[in-house]
């Protein structure tokens, strides 16, 4: 270790020290007032505990940097920041204390309006306002059963409320899930931690170095094998170091394994290494860097990479990190930067120190007792080995023959793998671990845990399997939902031009239409109390189609009967229907005067009845036949008159009465052979004027020559004007 290292390393360790008695409230203040004269002495002590005292950032320890001010020793040795540079500062650190300090709700998607109201402490009419804000365009959450699948629209509604939002992976439901789900276990009791590695991942821009970087740990980690086999790529490594320190990289660098751990609500990541290329500076994705490694809580060291090239610039790439609120040491901050060439190894293991001073101040620690819980970073096939994945352990200690599950996966650990390939007997927190044994393969991100027995696992995988199943079913009901909410706003748009073409049409043609046009048809106008009944009475009026008295919407809109909609309807001859609203008195008197129909109502039904009756009146005639009576023909008579042969039919009635006046049909097996008037109706001798039910008569049809039988029928009937109905089915 250099000299200069070392004294670095001395300096930060008594800063995380103090930090640790401390920790930035008011004992750190006495501590700063005891130890005022020593820290004076010190110049780069009092720059690290400057940079300690300003994230810790509580007032009274925004107040203990006063007092270091205060105490005038700055003037030799600590580089002052100006009064509004602090107050900005101090403002960005109170922000991210903050959202620390913000309450977590978990969030999964799918979750239903009253889940997400009852987890925010909202009423879910209040949470529907907050949503209807935060959907995009054209989507609409309307009632509380209603299903929320985007999860961005659910984590910006819980930020939104000032909350953190944690995207889980399905519902957790406590009091039903916990028995037969296998979940981590409770937080552990302090005095069973150990102290444990910290867990790395690389991250930063594209090109500025990230594989190149784990490259070069992976091949030192080699070296410092004392193995010395080739390392493998297996999505995690330890680095370790001569006093049994070690740090453990997540061997993948980039977005992809953060985001798909985050996405099962997993965090193994404890420090984030940010590659920065130090002759490219400051880029997009090391922004977007910044910003997950926040999300994640995770602490940020810099590499500034790349410090080999003729255009590298560490001071610039400093000041550009600082623009994005990431102040190193240098610039009087407390982020820990290292320049470092990953092509030739320089400044590597200064790297690794950094990372182990920091875990250091992180005090991070494990429960090495009970079952296995970890995060799975990879997973693979082999010719030999068969399913393989790779797990960082969090708590527990994982052993041969351990059940496992992770996801919809499962395991019994046959054998276990380090990176180098060798066989381990077991894995404590924070150690890398490929093992050997999977039934399934498990998908990175998911979280893994050891169960008592195979028999536990199965239980706990049909579970799943069933959960899934469900929760897809509800998604597939959500996207159903969504495209008809999306059919039917387009539908409605349609209808709204339509109408507002056909009324412009209208009024265009109007005064040729009162000449020419006096086909029957029905012209409405519709006002409603809100957009939403308008709508659904609009979709009534839809399903109304009849050629014979067509249904016109000349207009519609909402709130009470205005001079307008009065003017349109006293042009068009309409009827205004007003639905839940009021027709103030003076334009009831106007539409008496102009003689237009104003109907209020509130329910629809009145609304399709009075529709129904107004069209009723409007509907053509016609003929409709009505039976006036029956005969059987009982007998036939051959009588000769004018020297012609006539044939006369004996009936008997027996159904109404046969009226001479009207029309009778000769009905043979189902067949009409004749339809016409009576020539002769007569009761014995007498010639009659109709003969009632039960009675016999003798009849001579209008065409004597028409033969009639016995067994014939003889149906008398009259035709009548009657109105069409009106054949309206509104689908309720
Ligand atoms: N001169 C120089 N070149 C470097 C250094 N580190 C990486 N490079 C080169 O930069 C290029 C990109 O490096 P990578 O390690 O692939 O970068 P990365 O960030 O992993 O890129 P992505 O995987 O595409 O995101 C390669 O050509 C490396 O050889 C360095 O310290 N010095």
């Amino acid at each position: 270790m250099s000299m200069r290292r070392s004294m670095r390393t001395s300096k930060l360790n008594m800063a995380a020290s103090l930090l640790r008695l401390g920790h930035g409230g008011r004992r750190l203040k006495l501590i700063i007032n005891e130890k005022n004269q020593k820290l004076i002495s010190s110049r780069g002590f009092a720059a690290s505990l400057q940079s300690l005292l300003i994230p810790s950032n509580d007032t009274a320890c925004y107040e203990a940097h006063n007092v270091i001010q205060n105490a005038s020793f700055h003037s030799s040795c600590v580089r002052v920041r100006s009064k509004s540079e602090l107050e900005a500062r101090k403002e960005f650190l109170l922000a991210r204390l903050d959202k620390k300090k913000r309450e977590r709700v978990e969030v999964w998607r799918n979750m239903s309006v009253i889940e997400l109201a009852t987890k925010l402490n909202l009423k879910p009419k209040q949470l529907l306002t907050i949503l209807h804000d935060h959907v995009p365009e054209g989507h609409f959450y309307k009632s509380k059963a209603d299903l929320i699948n985007n999860a961005e629209i659910l984590q910006d509604v819980v930020k939104f409320l000032g909350k953190a939002p944690v995207l889980i992976a399905t519902k957790v439901n406590e009091t039903d899930d916990r028995d037969i789900d296998a979940h981590p276990r409770p937080p552990p009791n302090p005095e069973d931690l150990v102290k444990r590695a910290p867990i790395v991942t690389i991250m930063g821009h594209v090109d500025h170095g990230k594989t190149t970087l784990l490259d070069y740990l992976r091949k030192a980690n080699v070296v410092a094998s004392e193995f010395g086999g080739i390392t493998q790529h297996i999505g995690a490594f330890s680095v370790k170091l001569g006093n049994n320190d070690s740090v453990t990289f997540i061997d993948t660098p980039g977005h992809a394994a953060f985001s798909s751990m985050r996405s099962r609500g997993a965090n193994v990541t404890d420090i984030v290494v940010l590659v920065v290329a130090a002759d490219d500076g400051v880029m997009e994705q090391t922004i977007e860097s910044i910003r997950m490694a926040h999300e994640a809580g995770a602490t940020i060291i810099v590499a500034i990479n790349k410090i080999d090239k003729p255009g590298a610039n560490v001071k610039r790439t400093e000041e550009m990190l600082a623009q994005h609120q990431l102040y190193t040491e240098n610039m009087g901050g407390e982020i820990q930067a290292i320049p470092i060439s990953a092509l030739n190894g320089t400044n590597v293991e200064t790297l690794v120190e950094a990372i182990l001073i920091q875990s250091e101040m992180m005090d991070l620690k494990g429960d090495p007792s009970g079952l296995a819980e970890g995060v799975i970073v990879e997973s693979r096939q082999d010719l030999h080995k068969g399913k393989l994945a790779t797990a960082i352990i969090q708590r527990g200690t994982l052993r041969k023959g351990a059940i496992l599950v992770a996801g919809d996966a499962h395991a019994k650990v046959r054998l276990m793998f380090d990176e180098a390939g060798q066989q381990i007997t077991q894995a404590t927190p924070s150690t890398p671990v490929e093992m050997m044994g999977w039934r399934e393969l498990p998908s990175a991100g998911e979280i893994l845990l050891e169960v008592e027995s195979e028999k536990r696992a199965q239980q706990v995988l049909s579970y799943r399997k069933a959960k899934e199943i469900k929760s897809k079913g509800l998604a597939d009901q959500q996207v159903i939902k969504e495209k008809a909410q999306e059919q039917q706003k387009l539908h409605h748009e349609k209808r709204r031009r339509a109408y507002e073409q056909g009324l412009r049409s209208m009024l265009d043609k109007r005064e040729k239409m009162f000449v020419e046009d006096n086909s029957p048809k029905l012209k409405v106008i519709i006002k409603g109390d809100v957009d939403g009944s308008v709508e659904a009475i609009l979709d009534v009026l839809d399903t109304y189609h009849n050629p014979d008295v067509p249904l016109q919407v000349v207009h519609y809109g909402v709130g009470d009967t205005t001079p307008n909609d009065l003017e349109l309807a006293s042009l068009f001859k309409a009827t205004i229907y007003c639905f839940n609203v009021r027709t103030p008195p003076k334009l009831k008197e106007e539409a008496k005067a102009k003689r237009v129909p104003v109907k209020h109502m509130n329910v629809i039904y009145h609304l399709i009845d009075d529709i129904k009756q107004e069209v009723g009146g409007k509907m053509p005639t016609v003929e409709q036949e009505i039976i006036l009576g029956e005969a059987d023909v009982i007998q036939q008579f051959n009588i000769n008159e004018k020297r012609k042969k006539i044939v006369v039919a004996g009936l008997r009635v027996t159904k109404g009465e046969i009226v001479k006046s009207e029309k009778v049909k000769l009905v043979r097996e189902q067949e009409v052979l004749y339809e016409g008037s009576i020539a002769s109706l007569r009761h014995i001798k007498t010639e009659v004027n109709s003969m009632k039910h039960g009675t016999e008569c003798g009849l001579m049809l209008g065409d004597s020559s028409i033969p009639v039988k016995l067994g014939d029928t003889i149906v008398c009937f009259k035709h009548n004007l009657v109105q069409k109905p009106v054949e309206w089915n509104p689908g309720f």
